[in-house]
């Protein structure tokens, strides 16, 4: 949800915004349970899921109202929840603040809403939500829980300790699993969060990176790129994309007499060369024991379509079970190999035809065709293009960002490593969402410097800013 929520607000649909909307739905829910002129108890926690209540507080003027803050107010975690406590004081709608459980006192209201946790809770119940939610069990109102009941885990409808037992819940945007178990009457409200938050790649999607990057410091990934041959320049901007797109270590394999060349782009790069000119089977089983060290392959970049050269991507990923990025030539060996491995493919639209999928000139087709071709191969395509399409075979994203000057060489060598070093901490589907997001922003920066002169390589040095979400979740 906190994707969707800055996706949303890059939209031009504010968090505040999405509020209201949760707070009138609130309301709306509420007018079902009590006869105008009855009495309600807000029970509001500290962040946004009471922040919804002190929205509905405003819309329920036809009620003999009562907010419970528990918390000072000045403990409100959030600034548009802080907002509406403002409003709701300024507004003279009658309140208290409980800043301890002995001082929580219910009434005997006809409903209350419980608004102290939704989707934010961890763990059990702390005081004094804990008090408060057996306060409100025990009572003889009608209970509206906010979201999720407080105290109940909306993934899994598991709790930790006490929880509200709700007759009802309003629910916002979508149905939550947790909630499918309880015998609470679930309304779902759709609060105004366009479609296009979740099917467009955006700033909402870089969050995942960052939940990442504190869990496991240091361990960003170790990439080997496999490729060279005709051509030397794609495999060292695979591995320096993967650099760039945060991987700690990137080794390239390729044929020998590229070896120089592809150190010489960069010495950030760890070079492994071997024999002859381009890559056969001969040299699968030294490239899987050197992949069984690494976190995630990039084979293709400048590989060339030499048979032996395909019958080796054959080889190797017939006996790779790891995650492996592939691009350029070694795509048209996909569609029949028999793989263990969890394979990202980032072919173009003629790439995606030559491996027997489907293309349109329509998105919106597109998306449909690339989602069931990915669920025919079982594996993630990362379909480039004007807009990018993504799909493990049950989501579908959309990326937009990106423009014509990047049709020049080499910008999908750039992708498929970026795209590798993210498969090292994202999961499949959201790693080749971000890589298409991030690269295409560092296209539209470098497009803004260099319009339609834009070179592959200035697209590495711009991923990382690519890979920045200005907007806090
Ligand atoms: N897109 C949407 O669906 C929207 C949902 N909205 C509402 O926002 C809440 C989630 O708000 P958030 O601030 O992230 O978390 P909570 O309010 O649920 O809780 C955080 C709050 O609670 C404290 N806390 C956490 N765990 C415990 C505990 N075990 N005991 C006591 N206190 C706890 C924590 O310190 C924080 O203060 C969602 O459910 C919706 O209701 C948005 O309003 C609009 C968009
Ligand atoms: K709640």
């Amino acid at each position: 949800m906190a994707a969707v929520d800055v996706n949303a607000e890059s939209l031009g649909v504010p968090r505040k915004q999405l509020m209201e909307s949760s707070g009138n739905a609130v309301a709306r829910v509420c007018r079902d349970l009590a006869e105008p002129g009855g009495s309600v108890a807000i029970v509001a926690g500290r962040g946004n899921n009471g922040g919804d209540a002190l929205v509905a507080a405003r819309f329920l003027t036809e009620y003999d109202v009562t907010v419970h803050l528990l918390g000072r107010p000045e403990t409100i975690s959030t600034d548009i929840a802080r907002e509406n406590w403002d409003a709701l004081v300024a507004c003279d709608i009658p309140h208290r603040t409980v800043i301890d459980s002995t001082a929580f006192d219910l009434g005997d209201p006809d409903v209350v809403v419980d608004a102290m946790l939704g989707t934010g809770v961890t763990g059990a119940l702390r005081e004094p939500e804990a008090t408060a939610a057996r306060a409100i069990n025990d009572s003889s109102a009608t209970v509206l829980a906010v979201d999720v009941p407080s105290g109940v885990d909306a993934d899994t409808g598991e709790t930790a300790g006490v929880a509200v037992d709700a007759d009802h819940v309003v629910t916002f945007h979508d149905d939550k699993p947790g909630l499918d178990a309880l015998d609470a009457a679930v309304t779902v409200a759709d609060i105004g969060i366009p479609a296009a938050a979740e099917s467009f790649t955006g700033p909402g999607d870089l969050l995942a990176l960052r939940r990442h990057a504190q869990s496991h410091k240091g361990d960003h990934g170790d990439v080997l790129v496999v490729g060279g041959g005709p051509y030397t320049g794609a495999p060292a901007l695979a591995a320096q994309a993967a650099l760039r797109a945060g991987a700690d270590l990137a080794r390239v394999a390729c044929p020998d007499h590229v070896a120089r060349e592809v150190q010489g782009y960069s010495e950030n790069l760890i070079v492994s060369g071997f024999d002859g000119d381009h890559l056969e089977p001969g040299h699968v089983s030294d490239l899987l024991e050197l992949a069984a060290e690494r976190d995630v392959v990039v084979f293709g970049p400048g590989l060339g379509d030499a048979d032996d050269s395909l019958e080796a991507v054959r080889e190797f990923l017939e006996s790779y079970d790891g995650t492996a990025v592939v691009d350029a030539d070694a795509l048209q060996v996909v569609p029949d190999v028999d793989t263990e491995a969890t394979l990202i493919c980032t072919p173009h639209q003629g790439e995606l035809v030559k491996m027997g999928g489907q293309t349109d000139t329509d998105w919106e087709t597109r998306r449909e065709l690339v989602g069931e071709f990915a669920a025919e191969l079982g594996h993630t395509l990362l379909v480039k293009g004007a807009y990018d399409v993504i799909s493990d075979g049950d989501e579908v994203r959309v990326n937009r960002t990106g423009n014509p000057g990047m049709t020049v060489g080499g910008t999908g060598d750039v992708l498929a490593g970026a795209t590798g070093a993210l498969a090292c901490v994202l999961p499949p589907l959201d790693a080749a969402a971000v890589a298409a997001y991030a690269n295409g922003r560092a296209g539209d920066v470098a497009a803004g410097e260099f319009g339609n002169g834009l070179v592959a390589t200035d697209l590495l040095e711009r991923l990382p800013a690519g890979l920045r979400s200005e907007i806090d979740d």
